[in-house]
């Protein structure tokens, strides 16, 4: 045993509310109901503690064979607890080793009843170590032709279970109805019904055609989702045959994968699409868990290019702080490049003037059911869905700009301004 002093590392050596945290730490606020007979400040202890370099029981280590990394809980403010953790804790570029730290042990730990990360504030010293998105929101202008309007996108309905050929035919008639990109849908990968690579080249069949009669750029967001070796198989075949996105379901496939994914798409110059199914997992209570604005930090810092964050509240599906999500995304982040929200789930013509007062032009817009399900089909959705931005960005009411625009008269009298549930 070496002479280095014994020290022991109790609880209370991770509370500091005193302390500022520098400008090189990783601070994360958490809301957390401590459980029965727990002071709040003992709570956050125990959390700064066993996310970092603690547990439940002091500790006596020698302090020569010790690098300190324990985090400090630096804040108490009602529920809400800030901690402040030291770059050297992490390893660089390895989001799974930064969440096995601040979104670990904690989330079920007894020593709170409830705890959920609500915000992160990475300091440079951790995004140095990402490659941010490779094209963000100018995938707009750069791969497709949306000019200022935001780009639209459809994903063919039913989900699952259309031929290739189908789904080929309805991403055409999509298409030349004026979206710009046709996304599949978050469960379609590679099923009998419809085979990975026969429908990745028969849909870029579709693309063309449809580029050639409208003569604006289109393309198409497969989704590559699967086993990361497989991923990075069809990553490459994507480039093949020459589409310009990848979809990656980034919840479901992990972090680690979408950082090889992301490593695969900068060696071919393709932007990837992130689709968050199962984030409601972790985001939809709003007392435990990690907050949709958490994981669309680390969505940016991994490098995708667009992410779902909801549609404030307009569409089918539980949101929470959209704006404020979107806001972060486009934001500086230390050079970082932003990336482009998406609102999807349950939007159609009707309401794209409210989504666009709620979260401005540049966003992508996806419309499934509010495209297929249009009353003369997917071309005439598709038409609908373009001449409702087209109104909003002139600054013209849906109803008014329906006068002589039938696609989207029809649109207004099937749905309304009304959002489906
Ligand atoms: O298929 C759709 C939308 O289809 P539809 O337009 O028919 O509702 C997407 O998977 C959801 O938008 C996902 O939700 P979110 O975008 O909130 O992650
Ligand atoms: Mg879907």
């Amino acid at each position: 045993m070496s002479d280095g002093i014994m020290t022991g590392i109790e609880y209370d050596d991770f509370l500091d509310l005193g302390y500022e945290p520098a400008g090189t730490e990783l601070v994360c606020e958490f809301t957390i109901e401590p459980a029965a007979g727990m002071s709040m400040e003992a709570a956050a202890s125990r959390v700064a503690s066993e996310s970092s370099n603690g547990t439940w029981a002091a500790l006596h280590v020698d302090e020569d064979e010790l690098t300190e990394l324990g985090a400090v809980a630096c804040g108490i403010d009602g529920r809400t607890v800030t901690v402040a953790y030291p770059t050297a804790l992490f390893e660089a570029g390895s989001m799974p080793q930064i969440l096995s730290c601040i979104a670990g042990n904690i989330l079920g730990m007894k020593a709170v009843d409830s705890i959920r990360l609500e915000d992160c504030d990475w300091p440079e010293s951790i995004t140095s170590g990402f490659p941010g998105p490779q094209f963000g929101p100018s995938v707009a202008r750069e791969k497709l032709d949306a000019g200022e309007r935001p780009v639209l996108a459809t994903v063919p309905k039913p989900k699952v279970g259309l031929s290739t050929d189908a789904h080929a035919r309805i991403g055409e008639e999509a298409w030349r109805g004026g979206v710009d990109l046709l996304k599949d849908d978050e469960n379609l990968t590679d099923q009998a019904f419809n085979p990975f690579a026969d429908r990745l080249a028969e849909s870029l069949a579709a693309r063309d055609r449809a580029q050639e009669e409208t003569g604006e750029r289109k393309d198409y967001l497969v989704n590559v989702t699967a086993e990361t070796t497989e991923m990075l198989e069809r990553v490459d075949l994507v480039a093949e045959h020459g589409g310009g996105f990848v979809m990656v379901d980034v919840i479901t496939c992990g972090w680690a994968a979408v950082q090889s994914v992301r490593e695969r798409c900068e060696d071919h110059g393709l932007a990837i699409h992130a689709h968050r199914a199962m984030h409601a997992a972790f985001d939809r209570l709003d007392h435990h868990g990690v907050s949709m604005r958490v994981i669309a930090q680390i969505a940016r810092l991994c490098g995708v290019d667009h992410i779902h964050t909801g549609t404030a509240g307009l569409g089918k599906l539980a949101n929470e702080d959209t704006p404020g999500i979107n806001e972060w995304l486009t934001s500086d982040c230390h050079g970082l490049r932003p990336v482009l929200p998406v609102a999807s789930g349950g939007l159609h013509p009707g309401v794209v003037d409210q989504l666009i007062d709620a979260l401005g032009t540049d966003i992508i817009v996806q419309a499934g059911g509010g495209i297929h399900g249009h009353p003369d089909g997917t071309h005439a959705g598709a038409k609908a869905l373009r001449q409702s931005v087209e109104a909003s960005m002139a600054g013209t009411d849906l109803e008014t700009y329906a006068d002589d625009h039938a696609e989207l008269a029809t649109a207004l009298e099937k749905w309304g301004a009304e959002t489906p549930r």
